[in-house]
């Protein structure tokens, strides 16, 4: 069956003056209440999508859709149902972060007891009471990140625009956003598009990610069909430190198995990268025993979402 999208990006292309191709036929589509990670090198144009998705620049060709509205005829419309953090904070460093949010409401043209209603929730869910009363200019990295992500919040918006969130927070502080994030997004339904340098926050958050390189969208998928798309894993077997080590029998035994990309021996320790890694251990295990080398213990490392990125952007 095939979710509802909440984001449908169709072909989008765009060059900046100086003929800088930042798009190169975009295209990707976000389910209705999930996570999406767009992750990719340094310029691959993923500052770019989020202003054209968030009607901040326009492209040269190409659709966008925002939940019903298209975002060069109904920018007004799609405005009212997104909420953006850009990499920059958008705080107003010399009010308190209670007078933020009522400020923030307000330009949405929230009043009276329901902005009330909605500041104090924000300021709960964020854990930002204790400081809610404070000058944001005495907040820490961590406290002014919430912040920013509680002010595109207020509205209530049906889809979050998350660039580079969690850039220079502590892991402790990065972990404790996510987690806010996610509870909000699960109990408001909100649909959250994020890019991130940390891929290991994608591989953990995101439903789906699609890699972008030089514009254009090079892998998609769910974090988990990517890794195993790659079938790349590790294997690493423990041999007995009492037995003499026979570097060269090893490797002339291995060498005849297929599926084994590289072997690396460090001390006691066999190294493999392979395909198929739960068949190919029984293969390499029955080898070792019939050259008589003794197995102490064995794991199967599986392959990470770093190695699906540097497959694909390396290329
Ligand atoms: N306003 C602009 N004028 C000219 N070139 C630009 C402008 N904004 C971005 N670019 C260029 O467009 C390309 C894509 O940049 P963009 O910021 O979208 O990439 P990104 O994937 O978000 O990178 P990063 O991970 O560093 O934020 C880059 O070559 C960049 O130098």
């Amino acid at each position: 069956m095939k979710l509802e999208q909440s984001i449908k990006v169709e072909n989008l292309n765009k060059t900046y003056k100086g003929n800088i191709q930042a798009l190169d036929g975009l295209s990707f589509e976000v389910d209705k209440g999930s996570i999406f990670g767009l992750i990719g090198p340094n310029g691959a144009g993923k500052s770019t999508a989020i202003k054209i998705m968030t009607t901040l620049t326009r492209a040269d060709s190409g659709v966008v859709r925002i939940g019903d509205y298209d975002v060069n005829t109904e920018p007004n419309h799609v405005r009212k149902i997104i909420g953006c953090i850009s990499q920059n904070s958008g705080v107003f460093r010399e009010g308190t972060a209670r007078e933020n949010l009522i400020l923030q409401g307000e330009l949405y043209g929230m009043r009276g007891s329901k902005l009330k209603t909605r500041v104090s929730k924000l300021l709960d869910n964020f854990g930002l009471n204790e400081v809610a009363d404070r000058i944001a200019a005495t907040y820490s990295g961590g406290m002014l990140r919430k912040l920013d992500v509680a002010l595109g919040l207020i509205h209530r918006p049906q889809i979050l625009f998350l660039d580079e969130p969690t850039t220079g927070l502590d892991p402790e502080a990065r972990s404790s956003l996510w987690e806010i994030i996610l509870s909000m997004s699960k109990q408001e339904n909100v649909t959250v598009l994020l890019t991130t340098h940390y891929l290991e926050e994608v591989d953990r958050l995101a439903d789906k990610l699609a890699i972008v390189n030089a514009g254009k969208v090079i892998a998609e998928g769910t974090p988990a069909s990517l890794k195993e798309a790659l079938n790349e894993d590790m294997i690493h077997i423990s041999l007995d430190s009492k037995t003499e080590l026979q570097t060269d029998v090893i490797e002339k035994a291995l060498s005849s198995l297929r599926n084994i990309f590289r072997v690396e021996i460090d001390g006691n320790i066999i190294k493999l990268r392979v395909a198929n890694a739960s068949s190919t251990l029984v293969d390499v295990l029955q080898v070792l025993a019939a050259n008589q080398i003794h197995v102490l213990n064995t794991s199967i490392i599986p392959s990470t979402i770093d190695e699906v990125y540097l497959k694909y952007t390396k290329k």
